[in-house]
Formats: C-alpha cells, sequence, structure tokens
C-alpha cells in the first residue's frame, strides 16, 4: 500500500519536474527566437540607415561631382554612425576611388563572391566576408571557408557590404561595418555566461559573434542549416556549441544575413535544476523515511504472521498429541451424531477399532442399562446448555459393561449453530467397583455378610412405616447364641467364626423374603419379622429359627453345636416406641429366655394395638 505510494508520489514528482523542465527549455527557446528577431531587426534597421544616409550624401554631392567633396560628406556622416569603419566608392574593377578614410583609396576589394550573388548591374546590398584590420587601407580579407577564418579576440575586423548607386555607372557604395559595434549591443543583452550571438551570412560565413573565440570568415554549420535557412525565416533547434544550446535563429527579410542566438541549456535549466534540487531534497528524506517506517512495519506484520503462524502449528500439536496420547476416551461426532473421529484411548477403552466406528452413531455402545428418559433427559440438558456430565453405563465390544464418567460439549459455530459434538470419557468401572466395596461394608458385616447394625437401623426404619401404613405388625426378633464362647474357647476364633457364618446363613434362609436378618454384634443377630397379622404368627418362624440355630456343624471331623436364646417385641404398640426401646424390648424378652433355660423364645409382654398408627422414630 505503502509502496503503491511512494511509487505514485514518485511518478507524479517525476513527471512534474518534467513538464517544468519543458516549459523552462520552450520559455528559454521563445526567449532565444525574440532576442534574434530584436538583434536582427537592429542589424537590418542599422543597414538600412546605413544606406539612406551614404545615398543622401552622394546625391548632395552630385552636383560637386568631385571625389574629394563625397568624401568630406562620407567622414561627416561617419562622425555620427559608430557601426561604420569607413565609407568609400568602389568602381566596377572592384578599386576604392573615394573613401572617408583617403588611405582605402586605390585598395583593391573583390566583391565577386559578395552574396547575393548577381549578374548585371548591382541593385540591392551585398555582404562579403570579413576583413582582418580595423580598415580596407591595412586589412586583408580573412580566409573563408570549411576550417578557416580568425578568432576575433583582440582582433578588429571589419564587414565589408556593397551597395548600389542611382546615377552613378560604374561606382558603387563600399561600407566597412564595424561588428564590434554590434557585438558590443548584442552582449549588452546577453551575458558571455548566459549565451551568445552570431551573425552569419546566408551561405554559413560568419560575420561576427559575441564569443571572442570562434572565428570570422568561417563557413559553420554546414550546408544543411544554410538550406534551412532559406526555406524558413526563423526557427529554432538544440545544437552543440561545446555544450548544448537552445539556439534560435532569424533571416534578415532585406539581407542576406542570418541572426542566431545560442543560450546555453545549462543555464537555462539552472533554475530548473534548483529546483529539482529543492524537491528533490525534500521529497527523497521523506520517502526514504517512509519506505523505512514501511519497511519496519511490513516486518514487523511479518514477523507477527511467523509468530502466529507458529502458535497455531505448535496448537494444532499439541491438540493432536493431547487427542492421541491422553488416557480419557474422546469421540467426535458431527451435529447428526455420526462419529468423525475417535482417539486411541477410546480404541482401548471400548475395544472397538477406529474403522469399525466412523461413520457410526455411538448409541451402538448402548448397554440398555439407561432408559429412554436418561437419555432424553441427557440430551435435552446437552442442548440447552451446551454441555452434559455424568456416568453412564456402555458395553464394550467384548461385550463386558462399563462405566463411564463422560463430558459432551456442543462445538458451535460463529452463528451458535451446533457443528460437532466432542465426548471425553474416563472408564470408572473399577472406580464404581470400588465404591460399591466401600457402602457395601458400611452396611454389611464383613464376615456373615448380613447388614450391620447401622443397615439394620435403616431397614427398621422402613419396616416401623410399612408396618404402620399397611396397620400389620412388625416383630423385632433379638437373638443370642447359647454357649458361643465354648467354641471360640475350645476349638479356636476360627471355629467361631465359621460357626457365625453358617448359623447366619441358616437363620436367613429360615425367614422370608420380605423378613430381614443383621447381626447385632458378636453371636447377637436381630430379625425383623413383617406383616404379622398378630403376635402368634411369628411363632412358627421362631421355631424355625431355633431350630436353625441348635444344627449341628461340622468342624474339622467335629460335631459342633449351639443353641440360640431368643427375645420378640412388636411394633406398633399402644404406648410409643422408638427403634431403640423396641430392641431394648426384645432383648429384655431374649433375657427371660436365657433364664428360662435357653434354647427358646419369649415374647415380650407389652399390649400389642395393631391399628395405632404412631410416628415411627
Ligand atoms: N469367633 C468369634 N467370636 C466372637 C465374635 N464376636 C464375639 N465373639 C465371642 O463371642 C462370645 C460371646 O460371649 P457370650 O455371649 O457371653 O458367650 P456365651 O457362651 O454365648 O454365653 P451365653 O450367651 O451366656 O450363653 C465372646 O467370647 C466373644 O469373644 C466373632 O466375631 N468371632
Amino acid at each position: 500500500m505503502l509502496s503503491a505510494f511512494i511509487g505514485a508520489v514518485l511518478c507524479i514528482t517525476g513527471y512534474t519536474l518534467w513538464l517544468l523542465r519543458s516549459d523552462a527549455l520552450a520559455s528559454s527557446f521563445q526567449q532565444s527566437a525574440l532576442m534574434a528577431r530584436s538583434f536582427e531587426n537592429a542589424l537590418t534597421q542599422s543597414l538600412n540607415a546605413t544606406g539612406q544616409a551614404a545615398s543622401q550624401a552622394l546625391s548632395g554631392a552630385r552636383g560637386k561631382a568631385g571625389l574629394r567633396e563625397v568624401e568630406a560628406d562620407f567622414a561627416q556622416i561617419l562622425r555620427g554612425a559608430p557601426h561604420l569603419r569607413s565609407l568609400s566608392l568602389i568602381n566596377s574593377q572592384d578599386r576604392i576611388v573615394a573613401s572617408s578614410n583617403p588611405a582605402n583609396v586605390a585598395q583593391q576589394v573583390p566583391t565577386s563572391d559578395y552574396l547575393p550573388l548577381i549578374h548585371g548591374p548591382q541593385t540591392v546590398l551585398r555582404l562579403g566576408t570579413p576583413w582582418l584590420g580595423r580598415d580596407f587601407a591595412a586589412g586583408r580579407a580573412a580566409e573563408a571557408g570549411v576550417g578557416a577564418g580568425v578568432a576575433t579576440d583582440g582582433v578588429s575586423t571589419l564587414i565589408p557590404a556593397t551597395l548600389p548607386l542611382q546615377g552613378s555607372e560604374g561606382l558603387r557604395l563600399l561600407v566597412a561595418l564595424n561588428p564590434d559595434y554590434f557585438v558590443n549591443q548584442m552582449a549588452q543583452q546577453l551575458d558571455g555566461p548566459v549565451g551568445m550571438v552570431e551573425v552569419l551570412r546566408l551561405d554559413g560565413a560568419r560575420l561576427m559573434t559575441t564569443n571572442p573565440e570562434m572565428p570570422v570568415g568561417q563557413t559553420a554549420y554546414g550546408k544543411a542549416l544554410a538550406l534551412r535557412f532559406q526555406e524558413r525565416e526563423f526557427g529554432q533547434f538544440e545544437a552543440e556549441l561545446g555544450q548544448a544550446t537552445l539556439t534560435a535563429y532569424r533571416v534578415s527579410t532585406l539581407y542576406p544575413f542570418v541572426v542566431l542566438t545560442h543560450l546555453y541549456r545549462e543555464v537555462a535549466l539552472a533554475r530548473w535544476v534548483t529546483e529539482v534540487t529543492t524537491v528533490l531534497g525534500v521529497l527523497i528524506p521523506v520517502l526514504v523515511v517512509l519506505s523505512f517506517l514501511a519497511w519496519g512495519l511490513h516486518r514487523r506484520q511479518w514477523l507477527l504472521q511467523l509468530q502466529r503462524a507458529e502458535s497455531e502449528r505448535l496448537q494444532r500439536v499439541n491438540a493432536a498429541f493431547v487427542f492421541t496420547h491422553i488416557r480419557e476416551g474422546i469421540v467426535i461426532t458431527q451435529a447428526d451424531g455420526s462419529i468423525i473421529d475417535v482417539n486411541d484411548a477410546f480404541v482401548r477403552i471400548t475395544g472397538y477399532s477406529r474403522a469399525e466406528v466412523l461413520g457410526k452413531n455411538p448409541r451402538f455402545l448402548n448397554s440398555g442399562r439407561q432408559d429412554k428418559a436418561f437419555y432424553e433427559a441427557m440430551w435435552s440438558e446437552l442442548l440447552a446448555t451446551g454441555q452434559w456430565r455424568g456416568e453412564i453405563w456402555n458395553r464394550r465390544k467384548d461385550g463386558e459393561v462399563f462405566a463411564e464418567l463422560l463430558t459432551i460439549s456442543a462445538v458451535p459455530d460463529s452463528q451458535g449453530k451446533v457443528q460437532q459434538f466432542v465426548a471425553v470419557f474416563n472408564n470408572i468401572t473399577s472406580i464404581k467397583a470400588y465404591q460399591d466395596e466401600l457402602e457395601h461394608s458400611a452396611r454389611y458385616d464383613p464376615l456373615t455378610n448380613l447388614p450391620n447394625r447401622v443397615f439394620l437401623a435403616d431397614r427398621m426404619r422402613n419396616a416401623m412405616t410399612q408396618a404402620q401404613r399397611r396397620q400389620l405388625l412388625l416383630g423385632v426378633v433379638f437373638i443370642d447364641l447359647d454357649g458361643f464362647k465354648a467354641i471360640n474357647d475350645h476349638h479356636g476364633h476360627e471355629a467361631g467364626d465359621q460357626m457365625l457364618v453358617t448359623l447366619a446363613e441358616r437363620m436367613r434362609l429360615s425367614l422370608r423374603e420380605s423378613d430381614t436378618l443383621a447381626r447385632n454384634g458378636g453371636d447377637e443377630f436381630v430379625a425383623l419379622l413383617a406383616d404379622l397379622a398378630a403376635p402368634a404368627d411369628a411363632i412358627p418362624t421362631l421355631e424355625r429359627l431355633l431350630e436353625a440355630a441348635s444344627q449341628p456343624m461340622d468342624w474339622r471331623g467335629q460335631t459342633l453345636t449351639v443353641t440360640a436364646s431368643m427375645g420378640i417385641s412388636f411394633f406398633p404398640q399402644s404406648n410409643k416406641r422408638t427403634r431403640d426401646e423396641l430392641l431394648h424390648e426384645a432383648d429384655m424378652a431374649m433375657y427371660q429366655a436365657k433364664m428360662a433355660g435357653k434354647n427358646r423364645y419369649h415374647l415380650s409382654p407389652g399390649p400389642v394395638v395393631p391399628s395405632c398408627s404412631e410416628p415411627v422414630l
């Protein structure tokens, strides 16, 4: 973005500078053309004025017909004409016959190559090539032609021109123009360091120049330019004169010369160069700073991208590592429940391979231990809250049922619509088994596997409630073995333990399903006889219990026998009875049985009122 901006700024700046340069060149060309026109005009005017002044002088002197008088008039004209060195009359043999400078008289001045070339009588001004020297008398024609000529630095020159004279057969006016005068005028308007001016004859011969190092008389620029002068009277072009110039020329409409103004391109563009330097001096540092900023910004973004890509890669690697190596089983499903992926732990826990489960619904793991209502509640919570957590029993491929602690999370898309479900589970079968064991040992006697005293309290509470509800009696039988200590003492504690286990089982089997036999501790047991219509209904059971307790037990080849004494209390009674009171009454009754000779039962004497509905405590 910033690069495009910098590029655009550079393009616009470059284009603008290029326009400014073109403007500077066009304006300099225009200035050059204006100067050429002005110099040409001044030179043409001077030649016109010279011709007129000389003609007037001659017409005035014609009556006198004396050449000395003409010379005097010429001298008179010359005093007010600094652009002339001399005025002379020249005859048809190109010899001076009269002159403002008497030393010129009899001087031969060849005019045959003066321009324009004419045959027959001269009717217009004709220009010669420069002479070296202040006047014809002490001068000589400068060598003409390509590569010839003389540098005018410190050398006086003159430019000869002939003009026709009316009515003077064979005589013409010979003017020695002072180039220094014109050169000075031109140099005043065009400083040497800025450019230079030169005046050429139409054939290219240099007549004068403000550059003293350029030879006069030399034919400059070749024929092509001379032809151009003939085709167009003004024009402009770039030239190479030691240095590049913006050259304009103007051809005189009356005389055979052309003025060329050369402005040095370097000078013409100096201001533009200053502008360019200023603009670039400001712009380039700004662009450099911007470029550095852009580079820095770009580098920072690049580094951030690298960091982000690396952290995303690490996240992916970590996620993949966790997915593969975590101990928990993971199942990922689509919103419709079909499995997209499972991890190694899933395979290990369930026994199914990945290929076997892909595309299936996880319900194939269902063990049947949870009912339909369980799953409906699960889905309802999952869809409402986005998560469900609980224990569930599933079935392995080998048929074994296992318990898992399962967390299912819904994965929504940006619109909140569920895209996937991720289920993470632990096999908690062993934990569950351990929990069950703990629970069992808290409620059951480890030796006989009968409910212990704690669990008996629970069972009694339920049985008492049932009795009240059904308006039937609950019989609480307190059982204490007779002579058990002797077993321990004579046969060892182990035999005693075995006796307790054996009798417990026998007594349990002598009860109905709905009855309970618990171990109260030591050699004491408690039986709960439910649903008795009357106290007497307990008697058959008590008899069976006595029978079961008195059955002999084989112990390592010996027959061991004990008996039991029992007391029974009933619930409900007319007076309120607590659990402990019931047990105490039964215990008291058992004690009566012991007192009466053991191996018998005794009924608690408390009045029995089956219809009584006292609260259970
Ligand atoms: N082997 C064994 N003995 C136990 C256990 N719990 C208590 N005992 C013993 O059981 C005996 C119970 O004592 P008692 O009830 O006085 O003995 P008894 O011989 O039955 O006496 P009576 O009830 O008066 O007939 C004690 O010697 C206890 O040490 C047990 O778990 N295993």
